[in-house]
């Protein structure tokens, strides 16, 4: 991406962004809560998302030899090989964002590994974002292409995370606390890295530890009819009866993401704007209001937004995600402006196809796009702000972060 050298608002945006990954960095914030409140004897191990390397390094670094076993799931490319050479730690990879073959793999190997693990055996589950896709066992009578199908069809509706979890709830037999009856009474300290609106439990990861509170009703969202008969097909009880001894805690979240990313802008001597209002919906709407804001306020002060926004998909999408969909959009609406910037990235590292984390726009990012003879709206329509923004030099390319509290949107005006 275009750099403007060591002290220039786009280093410094970047350095407010990297500040706010560190701050909720998985390994760091388990080895922390684990230290302050140490389970009360030796542990099984289970980490599971995109963070899952991450805490369980955290989890080894508190408790060391404590942990007994280990099983660790994450997306392809985010295991680290020093964590798989550790002793009596189990790494696997598994698909992501739809549940495919390793996916089930994983989902049986869980399933196994609690079932193995003794009487008197104690958990320390740490869940973060992915979880969901990462690990699945399918109900009697559901086959792997009908669990694809509903995956692909969530992930193109445009619904929110809620209300896709709630329905990946409906259509699995370990999802919204049923795993729980594997544990076979066995207490649980549950550790979370929220990507979720709210940090509720329930919903991170779809809930493997947590009973739904609305006992799997999926009547009231707009779903397509198989999709509700395949719901409906489930006979998997809910988990509600064996959850007693799991204890949850939420280590990691958005928040406190965006007081690390303040205050790092007060170092830099800005003024900061925090906005509480959670960034959802259409992720070219939100961008477009970003940008306005952005130019409506006072310069100098940095604006720091969270959330997790939507893309509608069309049937063959291209390269990139919410956050340069976001971006891309936002760049359009300061073209001209002059001396404005924004930043728009995932805190996991990835954003949708493509490998890259987001991107950071300015006032001249549609001209350069342009000149290598781009059209941001195709791109738009297509879902192909990648590939605009490649062009104009503006994607940000961080690798797996150890950490998932959705995106950070970070704007600047001078
Ligand atoms: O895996 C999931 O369900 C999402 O990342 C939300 O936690």
């Amino acid at each position: 991406m275009t750099e403007d050298g060591p002290s220039g608002p786009r280093s410094d945006l970047l350095a407010i962004y990297r500040a706010a990954i560190e701050a909720v960095e998985g390994r760091a914030r388990v080895a922390e809560f684990l230290d302050e409140c140490p389970p009360s004897g030796p542990v099984h191990l289970v980490a599971i998302g995109k963070a899952a390397a991450a805490m369980a390094r955290g989890a080894l670094d508190a408790l060391g030899p404590r942990i007994l076993r280990g099983l660790v799931i994450t997306k392809h490319g985010h295991l680290d090989p020093a964590l798989c050479a550790e002793p009596g730690i189990e790494c696997l990879e598994a698909d992501h964002p739809l549940p495919g073959p390793a996916s089930l793999a994983a989902g049986a190997r869980l399933v196994r590994f609690l079932e193995e693990a003794p009487d008197e055996a104690r958990f320390l589950f740490l869940i973060s974002g992915g979880a969901s896709a990462l690990v699945e066992v399918l109900p009697p009578g559901v086959a792997p292409a009908e669990l694809e199908r509903a995956n692909r069809w969530l992930l193109a509706s445009g619904l929110d995370i809620t209300q896709m979890n709630r329905v990946r709830k409906a259509i699995s037999a370990i999802k919204a606390g049923r795993l729980a009856a594997h544990l076979r009474g066995r207490p649980v300290l549950c550790l979370l890295i929220s990507d979720v609106p709210d940090d509720d439990p329930a919903v991170i990861g779809s809930g493997l530890l947590v009973a739904d509170r609305r006992g799997g009703d999926i009547s009231d969202l707009e779903l397509p009819d198989w999709l509700q008969a395949l719901a409906a097909r489930n006979t998997a009880p809910p988990g509600n009866g064996n959850l007693r001894r799991v204890e949850c805690h939420v280590v990691g979240s958005l928040q406190e993401a965006k007081t690390a990313a303040a205050a790092r802008a007060v170092e830099l001597g800005y003024e900061v704007s925090r906005h509480r209002t959670f960034l959802g919906g259409d992720a070219a709407e939100a961008g477009r209001a970003c940008a306005r804001a952005l130019l409506e306020e006072a310069p100098g002060t940095v604006h720091i937004w969270g959330g997790e926004t939507t893309v509608r998909l069309p049937e063959h999408p291209g390269r990139g995600g919410r956050s340069q969909t976001l971006a891309l959009a936002a760049a359009e609406e300061l073209a001209g402006h002059g001396a404005a910037w924004l930043l728009a990235a995932g805190t996991d590292g990835s954003d949708g196809p493509g490998g890259d984390a987001g991107a950071l726009v300015d006032s001249g990012t549609i001209e350069r796009g342009r000149a290598a003879g781009l059209d941001p709206d195709e791109a738009l329509a297509r879902a192909d702000a990648g590939t605009f923004l490649e062009a104009a030099g503006d994607l940000i390319r961080t690798g797996p972060t150890g950490t998932n509290v959705m995106d950070l949107v970070i704007g600047l005006r001078r």
